[in-house]
């Protein structure tokens, strides 16, 4: 882990929507990014009333509302990193592409449009208006149904996620991170997850891209809510702390591993990912 003083630690933002159950959004973004010993600020994009059984309820807050939590924050913390997570609309969207503009350090951005029980937490109509958003991002993390949604192609094997990565770094961002965790076992063997890093920086030989796999045993349960939360938010606290996108990527996706295999038996549907476990390398 990086030096710093405890007392005055760097500073992450995730801007994404609340979950009422605890598992995912801000409420899983702030534990993995405390874990990491990083301090997180907040800015909520919605509400849901959702539980580990289902969303029932989703109220998208006014883009004024979202742009003047930012300001408060950005006023007064050096921010060292920004994750957004649930932007729930296209006026969000919008919202939060112009605020981050002007942002010069690290952006994750966690395209989040369905919740892993399948309700929807992204409006259809703010699909398309992810595209600036996507080009201002350090490193973008779809899992396979939102690279599919980006990229206008479907992604069902390693080789169609890195060609979706590809796509998403010509597309203006730094790095994209295609989660394999939904690709078909048949593509990538029953106990292997296999995620695709890409990165714009060049590949001496090739002078493409740099393409990265990461293989990590595949945990058997239904427990991943939070997952992509937790992991997003693990690799903005390690942006914060100075680490490279390499880096952070490579020792967050190997500890969500045991985040999953460590996950909370709450609630009647499937259990969350377990975050505090994160930050520990
Ligand atoms: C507020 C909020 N943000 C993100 C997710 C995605 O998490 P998951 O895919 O694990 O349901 C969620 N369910 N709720």
């Amino acid at each position: 882990m990086s030096e710093y003083d405890p007392v005055d630690p760097p500073v992450a933002l995730t801007v994404a929507g609340s979950d009422s159950g605890g598992g995912a959004g801000v409420q899983a973004d702030l534990t993995a990014m405390r874990a990491h010993g990083v301090f997180g600020a907040s800015v909520v994009t919605a509400t849901t009333a959702q539980n580990t059984r289902g969303v029932e309820d989703v109220n998208p807050l006014p883009a004024d509302h979202v742009a003047s939590q930012y300001a408060a924050v950005a006023d007064d913390f050096d921010v060292a990193a920004v994750k957004t997570g649930m932007l729930a609309t296209a006026e969000v969207v919008e919202t939060v592409t112009e605020l981050v503009a002007d942002f010069n350090a690290p952006l994750v951005v966690d395209p989040v449009m369905v919740a892993a029980t399948g309700d929807r937490l992204l409006s259809p109509a703010a699909e398309d208006a992810y595209e600036d958003l996507v080009a201002a991002a350090t490193l973008v993390t779809p899992n396979v149904d939102e690279a599919a949604v980006l990229t206008g192609n479907p992604v069902e094997t390693p080789a169609d996620a890195e060609a979706a990565g590809r796509e998403l770094v010509a597309l203006g961002a730094d790095a994209a991170l295609v989660k394999g965790g939904h690709l078909s076992e048949g593509a990538v063997g029953e106990d292997v997850v296999v995620d695709t890093l890409v990165r714009a920086e060049g590949d001496s030989e090739s002078g493409g891209p740099t393409v990265d796999r990461f293989e990590t045993p595949r945990i058997d349960t239904d427990a991943t809510h939070g997952s992509g939360c937790a992991l997003s938010s693990a690799i903005a606290a390690r942006l914060a702390r100075g680490e490279s996108v390499r880096g952070a990527v490579d020792v967050a996706v190997e500890e969500m591993t045991e985040a999953v295999r460590r996950g909370y038996d709450v609630g009647e549907g499937p259990g969350a990912v377990n975050p505090t476990v994160l930050g520990e390398e």
